[in-house]
């Protein structure tokens, strides 16, 4: 699904790779290598041809044995440790040395004492979480050495072009051609990482009765986002056989308050009597209120909708885009319980697609029948038109009775 398997590839066997970060934060490509492959070649490459700050980023625990000095107040900014260099260089300037100096910070037998400090190479700390917690180079080297099973360090620097411009994406994209070097962003390595790592905890399980029938809730937990979500089921469950499944996002105004102003209570409703008719039901309740931007934010994006905005532009003007919700949590859940193959009660298309794209298969949509009235109308008109959510509209309703 993703490209990134063939960078990680490269990466494996030494190459470098250049990584965006994105638009909103630096807005720069890292030109990145693998630590423990430097050699006084590719070091005078990289002197070259990206011209930006010449670090090596490591992890937690080299400069933890290392014993590298971070002497400045770092909250949420690059953790760089004081300067060094390799005991063995001269000055410690030459790409020679400074190669010798990358190689050996990536050596997993390397002590404090082989080190001269201040020097010509500047070590900086990734995050502990990783790109999860902090969207930096840093943490993307890193965890490019962590996903290719290398040593985390890497070799790091921003490419600047001719004029000495870090924001120049053409010079980056020709650079990255002419010397046939992988591009990604550390947005596809986040999604990498979220694809193929475990996003969730199973917290708890217990029996829960409710007036539509006996069920099981599971609480799981994303302990990076600390998101808990709800998970029923029916009390005899077979993920082997085909399971019907409702993704349901949270939404306090209708689930709970049954508001008019969207059909989620509609829906939420229905798939609660549809798992007391039929067997082998699964809800997963995920903590995204507010198609992710949060309750008070949609309260803000409702009074907004009273000026006459619709749901998307609302979102807009709060400076958030159309739809922050993700289903990785969602799919990890479908994982933990060995589930494959499943019929899906939604109409909205992302859904589908994100868990076909990563191998879950769907083989029937379960259509859920919503009313129509004037407060839900525009917003699900606007779900429609713009996001192509294939709602089944109920009975005699239509658009143009409201
Ligand atoms: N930001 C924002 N979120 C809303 C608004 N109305 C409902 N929501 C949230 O939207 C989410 C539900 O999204 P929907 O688009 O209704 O449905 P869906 O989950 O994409 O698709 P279905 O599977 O068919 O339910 C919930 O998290 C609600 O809290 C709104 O006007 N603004
Ligand atoms: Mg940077
Ligand atoms: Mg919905
Ligand atoms: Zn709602």
């Amino acid at each position: 699904m993703y490209k990134l398997k063939d960078v990680i590839q490269k990466f494996k066997n030494g190459e470098f790779v250049i990584v965006f970060d994105s638009q909103n934060r630096e807005d720069e490509a890292d030109l990145i290598l693998p630590a423990q492959f430097s050699t006084p070649e590719k070091i005078s490459f990289v002197l070259n041809y990206a011209k930006g700050m010449f670090c090596v980023a490591i992890d937690k625990e080299i400069q933890k044995r290392l014993n590298l000095y971070i002497p400045y107040n770092t909250q949420n900014t690059c953790t760089f440790t004081v300067t060094v260099d390799h005991k063995d260089t001269k000055t410690g300037i030459t790409a020679k040395e400074r190669s010798k100096t990358s190689k050996e910070l990536a050596n997993p037998k390397a002590i404090a004492s082989d080190f001269k400090i201040p020097g010509h190479v500047s070590p900086v700390v990734a995050h502990e979480g990783g790109v999860l917690i902090r969207k930096g180079h840093t943490e993307a080297a890193v965890e490019l050495c962590r996903i290719s099973k290398l040593f985390p360090a890497a070799v790091m620097i921003e490419i600047l072009d001719e004029k000495g411009d870090s924001h120049n994406k053409e010079y980056v994209k020709n650079l990255a051609k002419k010397f046939s070097i992988p591009i990604t962003t550390i947005e596809e390595i986040e999604k990498y990482i979220l694809l193929s790592q475990p996003t969730v905890q199973k917290e708890a399980e217990a029996e829960l009765p409710t007036q539509y029938g006996k069920f099981k809730i599971f609480a799981f937990k994303n302990y990076f986002s600390q998101k808990e979500h709800a998970v029923l089921m029916n009390q005899t469950f077979n993920p082997s056989q085909p399971v019907n499944v409702r993704i349901h996002s949270s939404c306090k105004t209708g689930d709970i308050f049954h508001s008019l102003r969207c059909d989620c209570h509609q829906q939420l409703e229905f798939f609660l009597q549809f798992m007391a008719e039929n067997k082998n039901c699964m809800l997963i309740y995920l903590d995204q209120e507010g198609r992710g931007i949060g309750f008070a934010n949609k309260i803000k994006a409702y009074a907004l909708q009273e000026q006459g905005f619709d749901t998307y532009e609302a979102n807009n003007l709060l400076g958030f885009d159309d739809d922050l919700r993700d289903y990785f949590d969602a799919l990890h859940i479908l994982r933990f319980f060995g589930i494959k193959r499943i019929n899906i009660a939604t109409s909205n298309p992302e859904k589908v697609s994100f868990l076909q794209d990563c191998g879950i298969e769907i083989l029937k949509k379960i259509a859920i029948p919503v009313s129509v009235n004037p407060y839900n109308r525009k917003y699900i008109h606007s779900k429609m038109l713009k996001k192509k959510h294939e709602i089944l509209i109920k009975g005699e309703d239509s658009f143009e009775n409201f």
